[in-house]
């Protein structure tokens, strides 16, 4: 049936009125969309996408010392925090019914070196920061991210020789640090280097060793970006990287690779997935949602925050509601949860609003 302007032709009784329209501008419409806006209820009633509290991952700087919290410049309102604070902003967490919390440490540079050896300290920040959460609110969950560049002296997430990232020998030290995270009480192993083949090595040295209840979130699409600016400068590696990461993440102008590297990370054992950065990246979450209908993540990176946050600062845009748009949008494009530093805030207007 052919569809005109709103109404089947077929059905058009009466002829259309003979009118001067630009006197009396009134569209002959049977279906009028606008409807279901006309008011706030009618607009909560034919929502599709809800954005709540258990929706979020809260990414936290963990940093030496004590009683301090220091403010990352390029991330206005974020803070790196000692292990006495990060377990203050635990509670708070707990408090605002955020599910899970994700440790990034500063490692100060006298302890980085080549080999990044303090990411195998079992007293290193991170897992001082995941037994001192862990001690108090047992019942909240602690995501660790393994690789290397926090603590390595050119800030690469791998082991380097003669210039080149090497894939196994880095995939072994990454397996070691999984380890001692687990050992600290870590409950989510979450790899971000992209080296291949480190999902099935973490998994079985979990399993190996006792933890077998240890989840695997693997940042399985990690995108060579530019957006993860503010984030170097917060765990300090923006000074000292050399060179790019584009000879392990990938490349912005792929897809169908990213299904490629989900569909190898799941079946070497992670039990979720992550696609990131997230705003650029939209189109990626939904394919591997709607592929492989896994649990997925999506990291609203640094760089996405610090656009969002510091336009606002600026009184440039309107900067919950930007926040609240944003994270609704992965939402629609099928994420199951959202790692952003706006999860504290997020969850404030939630929990105001409900
Ligand atoms: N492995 C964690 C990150 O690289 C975070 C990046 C960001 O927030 O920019
Ligand atoms: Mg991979």
């Amino acid at each position: 049936m052919a569809i005109k302007f709103g109404r089947p032709i077929e059905l058009r009784d009466t002829p259309r009125r003979q009118t001067d329209a630009l006197a009396s501008p009134s569209l002959d419409l049977t279906i009028r969309m606008r409807r279901n806006r006309k008011t706030e209820w009618a607009r909560r009633l034919v929502r599709e996408n809800v954005l709540t509290t258990d929706d979020l991952i809260w990414p936290m700087f963990v940093v030496d010392g004590h009683n301090a919290r220091t403010p990352v410049a390029s991330m206005p309102g974020v803070e790196r925090l000692t292990v006495d604070q990060i377990v203050r902003d635990a509670e708070r967490a707990a408090k605002l019914n955020i599910p899970c919390i994700a440790l990034f440490p500063f490692t100060e540079p006298s302890l980085r070196d080549e080999q990044g050896s303090e990411a195998l300290n079992p007293d290193n920040l991170v897992c001082q920061a995941v037994r001192a959460i862990k001690k108090e609110f047992p019942d909240i969950g602690v995501l660790c991210d393994v690789a290397l560049d926090p603590f390595t002296s050119h800030g690469h997430d791998g082991l380097i020789e003669g210039g080149k990232i090497l894939n196994d020998e880095t995939v072994a030290v990454l397996v070691k640090q999984a380890l001692t995270q687990a050992e600290a009480g870590c409950d989510v192993i979450a790899p971000s280097d992209m080296m291949d083949g480190r999902i099935g090595a973490i998994r079985e040295a979990l399993d190996d060793n006792g933890f077998g209840d240890v989840q695997i979130m693997s940042y399985a699409a990690k995108y060579a970006s530019a957006f993860y600016g503010p984030f170097r400068d917060a765990i300090g590696s923006a000074k000292t990287l050399t060179g790019d990461k584009r000879t392990y993440q990938m490349d912005s102008a792929n897809s169908d690779e990213a299904l490629r590297e989900v569909e190898l990370d799941i079946a070497e054992g992670a039990d979720m997935v992550m696609v990131k950065p997230g705003m650029p990246y939209l189109d990626i979450v939904r394919r591997v949602k709607d592929h492989f209908a896994m649990p997925t993540f999506v990291y609203q990176v640094s760089g996405e925050y610090a656009m969002i946050a510091g336009a606002a600062a600026n009184g440039w845009i309107d900067g919950e509601r930007a926040m609240m748009e944003s994270l609704v949008g992965f939402k629609r494009a099928g994420a199951d949860g959202i790692l952003t530093y706006f999860a504290p805030k997020a969850a404030e207007k939630i929990k105001a609003e409900s």
